[in-house]
């Protein structure tokens, strides 16, 4: 989202249209890194010794993952209130540019679950998207599982500021309100849930994953789904299984922490 273009339109609709986009940016990542084999040693934790970072012991994707994340904090990326490190803060430069004023849309909260988004991604996410083999293209994996996991990070926390909108609603705001003073997550998450708008985006992410995955011929025609770039029924369970669930737990989260201050 561009926070600086004055508007400051936090409407459901535009909030949808950013979670759609978003859509395609992560079957692009996931269909990126599904070219490379699995490369169990990319997510082996202490295997390597690292020049300079000797106590690191992590695995080779963490450690790229904090270098990469040091580099972006320095241009103030973790400032923007869209954008989450997986790197502790307290690890991470200073901008080395001046602090940009961003609007307060959100009220202010520490929420980050970029450690369970981790875990499921290397646990249940990269075994079934890549043929489980070890192609040595480590780094070039490496580089792929970063770029899925902002996208997905910064999908799962968008939900503050859905949260944010619905919490706006007038016409339930008074309901929050009860559920939020009562502590009760379950009615929180009963009212922020649109069935309707979870279908949807799973019969759309399905033809989504199922068109771009394929080729496109110079007359228009797509080649046969045999060969397909990435497995769309995982696609699917991706949302099913976590982004939504997830999403929904930030949202609650925010919600629970709305009325605090
Ligand atoms: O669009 C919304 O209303 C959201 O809260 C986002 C989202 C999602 O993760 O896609 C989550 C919960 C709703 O049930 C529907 C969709």
């Amino acid at each position: 989202m561009n926070y600086l273009s004055g508007t400051e339109d936090i409407s459901l609709g535009k909030l949808r249209d950013t979670l759609i986009r978003l859509e395609d940016t992560i079957i692009f990542a996931l269909i990126e890194r599904a070219q490379f084999s699995y490369n169990e040693p990319v997510y082996k934790a202490g295997l390597y010794k690292y020049k300079g970072c000797e106590d690191f012991e992590g695995s080779f994707l963490e450690y790229f993952l904090q270098e990469s994340e040091k580099l972006h904090a320095k241009v103030r990326r973790y400032q923007s209130p869209d954008e989450y490190p997986f790197t502790e803060r307290h690890l991470l430069p200073d901008p080395i540019i001046p602090a940009i004023e961003y609007p307060q849309i959100l009220k202010p909260n520490d929420i980050n679950i970029n450690a369970k988004i981790m875990e499921f991604y290397v646990k249940h996410i990269i075994p079934s998207l890549c043929a489980m083999d070890d192609d040595q293209n480590y780094g070039s994996a490496a580089t792929r599982d970063v770029t899925c996991l902002q996208a997905l990070s910064q999908r799962i926390h968008y939900g503050k500021f859905v949260a944010e909108a619905k919490f706006r609603d007038p016409k339930d705001q008074p309901k929050y309100i009860e559920y939020i003073k009562a502590r009760d997550s379950k009615a929180i998450e009963e009212l922020l849930t649109n069935k309707k708008v979870e279908e949807d985006l799973l019969k759309r992410l399905k033809r989504k994953a199922l068109i771009y995955g394929q080729d496109i011929t110079e007359a228009g025609d797509f080649t046969l789904d045999a060969n397909l770039k990435i497995n769309v029924d995982l696609v699917v369970e991706l949302y099913e299984k976590w982004v939504i669930p997830l999403t929904k737990e930030v949202e609650v989260a925010y919600l629970l922490e709305r009325l605090d201050n």
